[in-house]
């Protein structure tokens, strides 16, 4: 469904347990820092929201979101960590860049999650335009952020 359909940030309770006692990790990208920023504000007020304790949540930043793939491993392969949060935004450009790195995080972090058998969330945006990312990191069409910390959450109820 397209995103203009459905705000990022509404979600059903299906699947919501208690995760008082869990650990995530959060891995934010610094490329496109405005919009990355609102994201992790996003997910982390999320997590909060949802019993979540503020001791139980490890940030990491990367330099882009191609790192993403790598920091997750580092991230995933820790025990104390139930699940781990990835969150970027690639913003398309002139050339074909913007296909590699969104090709190599998304296939990474899938790796990633099978390889250590947990929720790897991949909170990336990839949009066409500047004004996109920023309608989906807090503004008409809700929080990526948001989407990501309730799909890690429900990941831990599956
Ligand atoms: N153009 C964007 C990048 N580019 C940087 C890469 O992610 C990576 O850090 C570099 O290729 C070195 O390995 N990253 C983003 O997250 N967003 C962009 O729009
Ligand atoms: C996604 C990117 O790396 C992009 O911002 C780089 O821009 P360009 O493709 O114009 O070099």
């Amino acid at each position: 469904m397209a995103t203009s359909l459905k705000s990022l940030s509404d979600h059903s309770s299906k699947n919501i347990r208690n995760v008082s006692d869990r650990t995530f990790g959060i891995i934010v990208s610094e490329w496109n820092e405005e919009v990355t920023e609102s994201l992790f504000s996003g997910a982390y007020q999320t997590l909060l929201d949802h019993g979540v304790k503020k001791e139980n949540i490890f940030r990491k930043n990367v330099p882009g979101s191609f790192e993403l793939s790598l920091a997750s491993q580092w991230m995933a392969q820790e025990e104390g960590i139930d699940a781990v949060i990835c969150l970027g935004c690639v913003i398309q450009g002139e050339t074909k860049h913007f296909d590699f790195i969104c090709d190599a995080v998304a296939h990474g972090i899938t790796n990633v999650s099978l390889k250590y058998n947990k929720p790897v969330i991949f909170g990336v945006l990839t949009p066409n335009t500047q004004q996109q990312a920023l309608d989906r990191a807090g503004g008409k069409h809700g929080n990526k952020g948001d989407e990501a910390a309730i799909t890690a959450i429900k990941m831990l109820g599956f």
